[in-house]
């Protein structure tokens, strides 16, 4: 009689037979090529566990495919490793769409009432539905000009009080994220939500911090009740803290991107409850990658002496002017438009930071992409940064480094460099590219050159070497576009100015024009795209009346 072990390892066996024969037979040829299926449905776990937020480069070294696909036990999973393929998934973007998922990510992570959960869901990609809506509402206040002022003149003076703050006291010690993290949550959200700002409350921080460590178990609704407890409650204190904002009419204070946001919901039907709810995920993306990035670009002017000399020189030639009262006053204009090595040091700190995964798409119909390849509806696109960040093709044989000068002309020809802008990933692209990326910008900067004109850092540890290791990180997030460092760790703040009391202020012209990333290139480049495919398919419509 045949041992167990025996009969286990032919069951094992004929299972292991069928899960691949499932996997052929239902991967159609005109699909991407399905890979990582030794272990049918978990290699791509496992490999995504092992490699983490390495897994995306790896898989592109290792078979070299435009796009392809992983199955896994819950989905099909499209990755686009080819550039060009970009702004072809992003023209789709009724069929290849994200707000699918940024509907049933509110529904779990916000519990609305059942009413608004329904507009989520109704629609999403219409017209008329509450996403495209919500875009066009926000979009024109977030934009250059007096919305963005104020919200500008707000930040930078919660920066330079804070940071004239710090300096009163003696080589003071932090966790250098933990500060980096309360200086930004206090700057935007006072931006944000003016005198009443609720993240003034330390407990209204603390609990959001809490419940911000639940977001990915909470958004994917995997049981959160037993999970995720604590983050519910957490979730729930903050809520009743936008409540009482919103019913005491303190929002009026607010800025106009936030006056943008409440009248789209007040317009869409959504109670007063509902609006506090969405006020959570609202303060998710306009807070946390503006948080890492600022850390990131302290990591990297801090650990290198001579970039940090480099930007303060550029900021110290023409800059800083006094007024009457001996205070110091810094020139946004002059940072954003005379600083091209700070400005190029934060683009290289996005392109080489920036690589979480965050650019995601749900297929909504069986799609043809670029007329070859066949997308399943019901499938998963992903289009990981790191792939795009990283490319030796686009970025030059030096991809690996961080080149603080990558962005700078080239010195031969003094002429900017060119690069492919639908690489540039770091504030997504098409019609969810981010609209608040000039407030980011102007905040990151604002707050690094304050930083970099006051203070010289040193780690307590490591005899003062600057280490950040990110191995662990997935670098998947909920609004998280950034890898994260895996441990905070103690630095000392020492001040290069003699007078504890010397006062800073930011002085700002306007925001007309904004500082020029490639995102930008990037949304013009679509957008003349946009209007060709337009044309043709008019051009083409036409030919085809005629021929009737
Ligand atoms: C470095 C900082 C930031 C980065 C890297 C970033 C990145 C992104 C990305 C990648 C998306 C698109 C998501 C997708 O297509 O899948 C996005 C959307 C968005 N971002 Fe940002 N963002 C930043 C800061 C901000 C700030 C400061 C604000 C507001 C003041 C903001 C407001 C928004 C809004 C309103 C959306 C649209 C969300 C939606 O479609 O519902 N972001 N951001």
């Amino acid at each position: 009689m045949a041992s167990p072990f025996a009969i286990a390892a032919v069951v094992l066996a004929l299972i292991y037979l069928a899960l691949r024969a499932l996997i052929n037979f239902t991967q159609h040829p005109d699909e991407p090529p399905a890979v990582l299926t030794s272990i049918p449905f978990l290699e791509p776990i496992i490999c995504l566990l092992q490699r983490r937020y390495k897994i995306w480069q790896d898989v592109k070294n290792k078979f070299n495919l435009p796009i392809y696909t992983l199955r896994t036990p819950l989905a099909r999973i499209y990755v686009v490793n080819d550039t060009s393929l970009i702004p072809a998934v992003e023209r789709q973007n009724k069929v290849l769409a994200f707000s699918p998922i940024e509907a049933e990510a509110m529904v779990h992570l916000l519990e609305m009432s059942d009413k608004t959960n329904q507009t989520l869901r109704t629609n999403p990609t219409g017209e008329d539905g509450h996403f495209i809506t919500y875009h066009h509402a926000v979009r024109p206040a977030l934009a250059p000009g007096p919305g963005l002022d104020d919200m500008n003149r707000i930040m930078v003076d919660t920066i330079a009080t804070s940071l004239t703050n710090l300096r009163q006291q003696s080589s003071p010690v932090v966790k250098l994220f933990d500060w980096v993290q309360h200086e930004i949550i206090m700057a935007t959200t006072d931006a944000e939500f003016g005198p009443y700002n609720p993240f003034r409350d330390p407990e209204v921080e603390r609990i959001w911090l809490k419940f911000e460590s639940h977001v990915p178990i909470l958004s994917l609704g995997a049981f959160p009740r037993v999970l995720a407890r604590e983050g519910l409650e957490a979730r729930e204190f903050v809520v009743s803290r936008f409540l009482q904002y919103f019913q005491q009419g303190h929002y009026r204070l607010g800025s106009s991107f936030l006056h943008a946001r409440f009248q789209h919901g007040q317009e869409r039907g959504l109670t007063l409850e509902d609006a506090a709810r969405g006020e959570v995920g609202a303060a998710m993306a306009i807070i946390n990658n503006t948080v890492a990035a600022s850390f990131w670009i302290l990591f990297h002017l801090f650990s290198n002496p001579g970039i940090l000399e480099e930007c303060r020189r550029e900021l110290q030639a023409g800059g800083i002017s006094t007024d009457e009262d001996g205070t110091q006053v810094l020139d946004l204009d002059h940072v954003k438009f005379n600083c091209p090595v700070l400005v190029s040091t934060l683009q290289e700190v996005f392109r080489y930071r920036g690589i979480g995964t965050l650019i995601i798409r749900s297929v909504l119909e069986d799609h043809k992409l670029s007329g070859r390849y066949l997308l399943k509806k019901g499938a998963i696109i992903l289009m990981p940064n790191s792939v795009q960040h990283f490319d030796p093709s686009i970025w030059g044989a030096d991809v690996n480094e961080f080149n603080h000068r990558r962005w700078l002309p080239d010195p031969k020809t003094g002429k900017r460099r060119r690069y492919n802008p639908s690489a540039f990933r770091i504030f997504g692209s098409g019609s969810t590219l981010c609209p608040g990326r000039h407030f980011a910008n102007n905040e990151i900067l604002a707050f690094a050159a304050l930083t970099i004109l006051q203070f010289d850092l040193r780690p307590k540890a490591n005899n003062g070497r600057w280490e950040a290791n990110t191995n662990r990180s997935f670098g998947m997030g909920v609004a998280r576009v950034f890898l994260m460092p895996e441990k905070d760790f103690d630095v000392e703040f020492f001040s290069r100015i003699q007078d504890r009391n010397q006062r800073w202020r930011v002085h700002l012209t306007g925001s007309k024009k904004a500082v020029h990333t490639l995102a930008d290139e990037m949304e013009a480049h679509e957008k003349a795209m946009h209007a060709k495919a337009d044309a043709e398919a008019e051009e083409k419509a036409r030919v085809r009346k005629l021929s009737v």
